[in-house]
């Protein structure tokens, strides 16, 4: 897949990959990091919430059972079985200072009410009442429950809620100890619940945070509209602990609970309960999850266009060599790499120009050996020429005379004739015999004879024009060929001057030799080759008759 890419886009793509996986790791640990942050966040307010509420109630029921305690031990409040006179009063000051004081009493020791607040259940008889029962020991703190007597006699705040108390109670005592009777306070539950409210904030509400009182079984106390539900199992053994839990309803939520801390007479075993739906306390977390997913995707696009912009930084000195080894196979292969790299590519772009270097001698090298071995081949061919030039000319050069031979002639003799026969132009044709040249051997030999025909053929040509044509046809026989003639009269004027020629040159040491001579003009078309040799023949063999040393021209074929 990744071996068509080039080097830029392989880097890019593993710059690009280790980007992402980095950032993938960083922003996973990150997140992860942030998320446990935030969720302890979350559960620190809510165990603080919940701790506070605690601690607001248990110092209320603390001062209130503190309050409770010191009233009950004002001297002389019961004289001889009979509240003192003031008591009626006292007792309605302390319920007017403190409102969450529903109603306060004292009852004798046979447990009928002696004097209360508003003189409500005055002579009522309460000898049944925990309250009663255990006051008269100690200072004691009852859970909530709701109102008996007092409900027909006392107002409502909330028509829908029964009015409900805890009760405070202490022992009444003389001076010398002896129990008189028995000091109890009923203590409004909304007071209580309003403590634990309190913690809560405006924005409570909108978080759907919810406090709830527990007794010791788990057994909601608050809010009234789930008294008496098991909402949640409660953890005994943990004081204070906050974490994600199911409650009845089947949903999680985070949830803060904390023991309401007590003191030696009092044991309610409260618990207060904080509780917040999962989804709500998290949603931040939900919040900051797509932030950070979109910052991620944003830096990764960012971190995608610094691995392409970093792979094109480290790959430009890779192609400048690139180009550099590309022009080495070019025409010109000397290479300047100016450009500034790092050592080790450096190096590398010095091998390159020295291999640059060594490239361009070496080609100048070729180029020069082609030269020479063209120019040798040349010279070679241009001798060989003239050797097939020279053999062609010895081939047809007579070897002692150097006139042209009988082949030559043969040849020269076809051409003129095809010429002749093709323009019309006539040419004329002489053969010419030595006389009696038997004798010049016997009396001076052959060698003496070979000169003698070597002087023959020199005399022949230098009598004739450039153009004229002369062979050694045989023996002690010449032919000679004339393209310049038109008549048999010039013809016959042209073999005369060659007899006179041979005739007055003195041949050393024959002396005089002579030549006949045969010819006859001829007109290509009018005659074949045979017939004209004959006809020469013919000529020379008559001029031979008459005596030698003379010329006969035959008469031209086409007059035949
Ligand atoms: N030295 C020499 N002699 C040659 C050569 N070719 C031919 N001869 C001689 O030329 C002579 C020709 O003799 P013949 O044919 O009898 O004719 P002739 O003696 O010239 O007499 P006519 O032709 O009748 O005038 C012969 O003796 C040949 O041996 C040659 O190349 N060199």
């Amino acid at each position: 897949m990744f071996k068509h890419l080039s080097f830029r886009a392989r880097m890019a793509c593993a710059f690009g990959l280790l980007t992402f996986l980095v950032l993938l790791v960083a922003s996973v640990a990150w997140g992860s990091w942030t998320i446990h942050l935030l969720e302890s966040q979350v559960r620190d307010e809510l165990q603080a919430r919940v701790h506070a509420a605690s601690e607001l109630i248990a110092e209320g029921l603390r001062d209130r059972s503190s309050e409770i305690t010191d009233l009950s031990r004002m001297p002389d409040m019961l004289l001889n079985g009979a509240p003192e006179p003031d008591l009626q009063e006292r007792l309605d000051a302390k319920r007017a200072l403190k409102m969450e004081y529903a109603w306060l009493g004292v009852a004798s020791t046979d447990g009928h009410v002696l004097a209360a607040t508003r003189q409500m259940l005055v002579g009522k008889d309460v000898s049944q009442h925990d309250w009663f029962k255990f006051g008269k020991t100690s200072t004691w703190i009852g859970d909530v429950h709701e109102a008996v007597l007092l409900s027909r006699l006392m107002p409502r705040n909330q028509e829908s809620e029964p009015l409900r108390f805890i009760d405070i109670a202490a022992p009444v005592r003389d001076t010398t100890g002896a129990i008189r009777g028995v000091l109890c306070a009923h203590v409004h539950w909304s007071w209580i619940t309003r403590l634990a409210e309190s913690i809560l904030q405006a924005d409570a509400e909108s978080r759907q945070l919810r406090i709830y009182i527990m007794d010791r079984h788990g057994v909601t106390l608050y809010p009234f509209a789930e008294t008496g539900a098991t909402s949640l199992r409660l953890q005994a053994n943990i004081s204070n602990s906050v974490g994600e839990l199911m409650w009845a309803d089947g949903k999680r939520y985070v949830t803060g609970q904390a023991a309401l801390r007590e003191s030696e007479n009092q044991h309610l075993g409260w618990r207060i309960v904080l509780r917040q739906p999962v989804d709500v306390a998290y949603a931040p977390l939900r919040a900051f999850v797509k932030e950070m997913a979109a910052i991620t995707f944003i830096v990764a696009l960012l971190a995608a266009w610094l691995a392409y912009w970093i792979a094109s930084y480290l790959n430009t000195p890779i192609a400048i060599l690139a180009t550099a080894v590309d022009r080495l196979g070019g025409e010109n292969a000397h290479v300047m790499i100016a450009a500034h790299l790092p050592p080790e590519l450096q190096r590398l772009a010095d091998a390159i120009q020295a291999a640059s270097v060594n490239l361009t001698a070496s080609r100048r090298d070729l180029l020069e050996a082609n030269e020479l071995l063209e120019q040798r081949v040349h010279e070679r061919t241009r001798a060989l020429a003239l050797a097939n030039e020279a053999l062609t000319r010895q081939a047809m050069t007579d070897g002692l005379t150097r006139v042209a031979n009988r082949r030559a002639f043969d040849q020269k003799l076809t051409e003129v004739h095809a010429l002749s026969a093709r323009t019309g132009v006539a040419y004329g044709l002489l053969v010419i015999d030595t006389d009696l040249f038997k004798r010049v051997n016997d009396q001076y030999g052959h060698q003496i004879g070979d000169s003698v025909l070597v002087a023959v053929a020199e005399q022949l040509v230098g009598s004739l024009r450039a153009t004229d044509f002369v062979a050694r046809y045989g023996g002690e026989e010449f032919v000679v060929l004339l393209y310049s003639v038109k008549t048999a009269e010039e013809l016959l004027a042209v073999a005369e001057k060659l007899r006179c020629a041979i005739e007055q040159f003195t041949f050393d040491p024959v002396g005089r030799v002579t030549i006949s001579l045969g010819g006859c003009l001829v007109q290509g078309a009018s005659a074949d080759l045979r017939q004209v040799i004959q006809l020469a023949d013919g000529a020379l063999y008559e001029a031979k008759r008459q005596g030698r040393n003379r010329c006969v021209i035959a008469a031209s074929p086409t007059s035949w």
